[in-house]
């Protein structure tokens, strides 16, 4: 597989299919656009998947797992190893989203990018491309060869999912240090201030807090990444999760699924897959305005608007998770609420 190959094959989003998608909920027995959000998304997804009819029976929520050598620069409050036992987690149920996931239906994949260490019955070895990235703020995270191949492993899991008839994809991670570099991510691509963009993560103190900050300045100055080229940043300040779920994203698009995007890291990956390829952006869904700082602010550069804004900040896919029960009550209206005619009320008209 060659990352430029698979670039080439996406296409926007199919229009008809959309109009059609449009022009049906005009006739559906309730007021016009009353399901707000709800009624774009189903519109968009038929862009995505071509198609005005369909349902979202199989879903999957891919967790990409994996360590951040910055952590050695305490800009986290808890150690490393917390990464992998959440990891191990997630295969037992034994993870606040497992069990999210169970409520909605949601199939859950763990995988193992990059765990420092190995971790027991996660999605194959296979997948594992270092046991943890560098320190970025001495050195560049990883190489530029490893940051294609992680991107290259999640458009891979996007394919194996479509074969196992999966209808969409939310988005998960687990890493711990990963808002770190999710901030000097977004801070190069959206040219922030990292001390706009950085927050406390899964809790940190005032005095991380700036650790974090001075962290973030340090690796984007010794690492000089380039804000033109998002594989360059992933390689230099990023991490293999953010890495992995740039090419999941990018999957959604080359194989036609609708992928849901997290929190704020899943949104980071996002953003880089959408200056990879700016015609991925069509295949992304939103779910919720992560609690981080610039959780609002990423989503705003992808267009893309929240459903929901309920202050969280778990991460884990666990926001990606909470909208898909709502994604599925707007398709089911969709396809199975009677027009005006059939529910004998007459059609109201459209205001100008
Ligand atoms: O998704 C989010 O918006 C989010 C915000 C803060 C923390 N997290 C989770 O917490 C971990 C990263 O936090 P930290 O402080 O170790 O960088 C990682 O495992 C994420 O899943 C996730
Ligand atoms: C316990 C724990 C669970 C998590 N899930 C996602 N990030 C996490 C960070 C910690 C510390």
């Amino acid at each position: 597989m060659n990352l430029k190959d698979e670039l080439e094959k996406i296409r926007p989003s199919d229009q008809r299919s959309m109009e059609e998608t449009r022009k049906h909920w005009k006739t559906v027995g309730k007021p016009l656009f009353s399901l707000g959000k709800l009624e774009e998304a189903v519109i968009r997804i038929a862009g995505m998947k071509g198609t005005s009819s369909y349902m979202l029976k199989k879903k999957a929520l891919l967790i990409m797992c994996a360590d951040n050598g910055v952590v050695e620069e305490g800009v986290t409050q808890t150690g490393q190893e917390v990464t992998a036992v959440v990891t191990e987690n997630f295969t037992r149920k034994a993870a606040s989203v497992t069990l999210m996931a169970e409520v909605a239906g949601v199939d859950v994949f763990p995988v193992d990018i990059g765990v420092a260490r190995d971790v027991d019955h996660v999605t194959q070895a296979k997948y594992k491309v270092a046991c943890g990235t560098r320190n970025m703020t001495r050195e560049p995270a990883m190489t530029r060869r490893e940051a294609e191949r992680a991107v290259l492993i999640g458009i891979r899991l996007v394919g194996e999912l479509l074969e196992k008839g999966y209808d969409i994809i939310a988005t998960g991670e687990m890493g711990i240090g990963n808002t770190t570099t999710s901030s000097a991510v977004v801070s190069v691509l959206l040219e922030r201030d990292p001390a706009e963009v950085t927050g406390r993560g899964a809790g940190l103190s005032t005095e991380g807090l700036e650790r974090k900050i001075d962290a973030i300045r340090k690796a984007v100055r010794l690492n000089a990444p380039d804000a033109e080229d998002a594989l360059d940043v992933l390689a230099k300040v990023g991490g293999l999760d953010i890495a992995g779920l740039a090419g999941v994203f990018l999957g959604g698009a080359i194989f036609h699924i609708p992928v849901v995007i997290d929190g704020f890291i899943s949104s980071a990956a996002a953003l880089c897959a959408a200056r990879i390829c700016p015609d991925a952006v069509d295949y992304m869904l939103p779910s919720h305005r992560s609690n981080e700082p610039a959780g609002g602010m990423v989503l705003e550069a992808l267009g893309l608007s929240a459903f929901i804004d309920c202050g969280m900040s778990l991460g884990e896919g666990s926001g990606a998770v909470a909208v898909i029960p709502l994604l599925e009550m707007g398709v089911e209206v969709y396809n199975r609420m009677g027009t005006f005619d059939e529910v004998n009320i007459e059609q109201y008209q459209e205001l100008k």
